[in-house]
């Protein structure tokens, strides 16, 4: 089987043309873990008006001299406060409130002392001490948060401080994944027969979609049977943007995925790639719909869906990329099992601002031990020209939590 090399894969996956105009309006507290489809754009200054951070005496600074500084009274959080302060005046203001025009000092009521309407001061401050100044935090016309963006705890408390009732975001793209073979069972399904194991794939990837903002759809498990295969392919396809299966595409007799895929009137774009896992991966596009196949073994699936299921999900949520690789260095040495380019799931420890990788915990095995992603792990990238790496080595590692 003539493979291509990993970069041409991505290449090509690249030029796929997606739909990613597709949007929707929610209220802001509906949007948690969206992704943003406009750039936030700050309509004003933060804060609006020079606001007391401290509890205090709004004086201006150069009376810290006089003998007694006399108070015109109160200005409470949320006052709009009229009165100017002049030289010899204060007003007592506290944390939150606009600060009188003509003071440009907070002084802490700890710092002085209250006599017959009057203050005197125990302990000097800075000029313009205790006052966030306009535009402290940003200033109207900043890009806050940019398109793309997935939206958190700290996307949400930025946009209520802009009163975003409403924010716009991208619409999930909908994945649907299969999960095919004769072998396995379904989360709950019953069986005596010692043969069969436990279906995970549907299960990590319909997580690992969602996670990645796309609304998945689990459409269930089927045995080895060109049929029903056909059928489930048929039916699933009508109402995703993706159809990601696992199982069935490489070599053997019961291996139907790779043929039903084109009698399904796709068009292979590619299939079998220089890749250690997943080198029997194939995708393919019907109209603006993409059918993914990938291996059955459970970490095979899960790294190839990575590689190749999130970059179109990120492109149809308008982001700029499905994920974030760093340069690390590696703390042991590394064996390379192929010549292919491998991913091999790491632990990524963070030092004095540099990256370490390590394998502690980790087996070496075959394809089908998922456990090695366990533990935030992370995806060390090793190139086809990589032989075996020396400690120390400078490699690419994909971070996974970054999804
Ligand atoms: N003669 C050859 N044999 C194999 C080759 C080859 O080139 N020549 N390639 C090997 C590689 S590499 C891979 S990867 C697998 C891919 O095979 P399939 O995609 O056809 O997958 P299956 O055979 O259906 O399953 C592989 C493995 O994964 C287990 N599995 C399947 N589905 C699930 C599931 N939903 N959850 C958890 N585990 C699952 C299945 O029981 C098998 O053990 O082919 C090699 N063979
Ligand atoms: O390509 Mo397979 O996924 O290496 O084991």
């Amino acid at each position: 089987m003539s493979l291509l090399s990993y970069e041409t894969s991505q290449n090509m996956l690249s030029l796929l043309k997606v739909n990613s105009s597709k949007t929707q309006n929610l209220p802001l507290s509906a949007s948690l873990g969206r992704i943003l489809a406009e750039d936030i754009v700050a309509k004003y200054n933060d804060p609006q008006f020079p606001t007391a951070s401290m509890d205090g005496y709004a004086i201006k600074y150069a009376d810290q001299d006089l003998e007694g500084i006399t108070i015109l009274g109160d200005n409470p959080a949320g006052k709009n406060e009229t009165r100017v302060v002049n030289k010899g005046e204060c007003i007592k203001t506290f944390t939150g409130s606009k600060m009188p025009e003509g003071a440009d000092t907070l002084i802490q009521i700890e710092n002085v002392s209250v006599n017959e309407g009057k203050i005197s001061i125990d302990e000097r401050v800075a000029l313009n001490s205790s006052v966030r100044p306009v535009g402290e935090g940003y200033k109207a016309g900043d890009v806050l948060i940019k398109k793309g963006t997935k939206i958190g705890f700290a996307e949400i408390g930025v946009m209520a401080a802009l009163n975003k009732v409403m924010v716009k975001v991208a619409l999930k793209p909908r994945v649907g994944v299969i999960s095919t073979g004769s072998e396995i069972l379904d989360l709950g399904e019953e069986s005596d027969n010692p043969a069969q194991i436990r279906s995970s794939n549907n299960y990590t990837l319909t997580a690992l979609f969602e996670q990645a903002g796309a609304e998945s759809l689990q459409l269930g498990t089927v045995g080895d049977d060109k049929d029903k295969i056909m059928q489930i392919f048929q039916d699933g396809l009508e109402g995703v943007d993706i159809l990601v299966s696992t199982g069935g595409v490489s070599v053997g007799d019961y291996d139907f995925v790779k043929d039903i895929v084109p009698r399904l009137g796709a068009e292979v774009v590619f299939k079998g790639v220089a890749i250690k896992p997943g080198r029997h991966i194939l995708v393919a596009q019907k109209e603006n719909k993409f059918i993914i196949a990938l291996p059955g073994f459970a970490y095979s699936s899960t790294v190839t869906a990575i590689l190749y299921a999130l970059p179109l999900v990120a492109k149809m949520l308008g982001r700029k990329e499905p994920y974030k690789i760093v340069e690390a260095k590696l703390a042991q040495a590394f064996k390379k099992r192929s010549k292919n380019t491998e991913f091999t799931a790491c632990n990524l420890v963070l030092e004095d601002g540099e990256y370490f990788v390590n394998f502690k915990g980790k087996k070496v095995g075959s394809s089908a031990i998922l456990t090695n992603m366990l533990n935030e792990s992370a995806l060390m990238i090793t190139g086809e020209e990589d032989d075996d790496l020396e400690e120390g080595t400078y490699v690419n590692v994909i971070l996974l939590e970054s999804i």
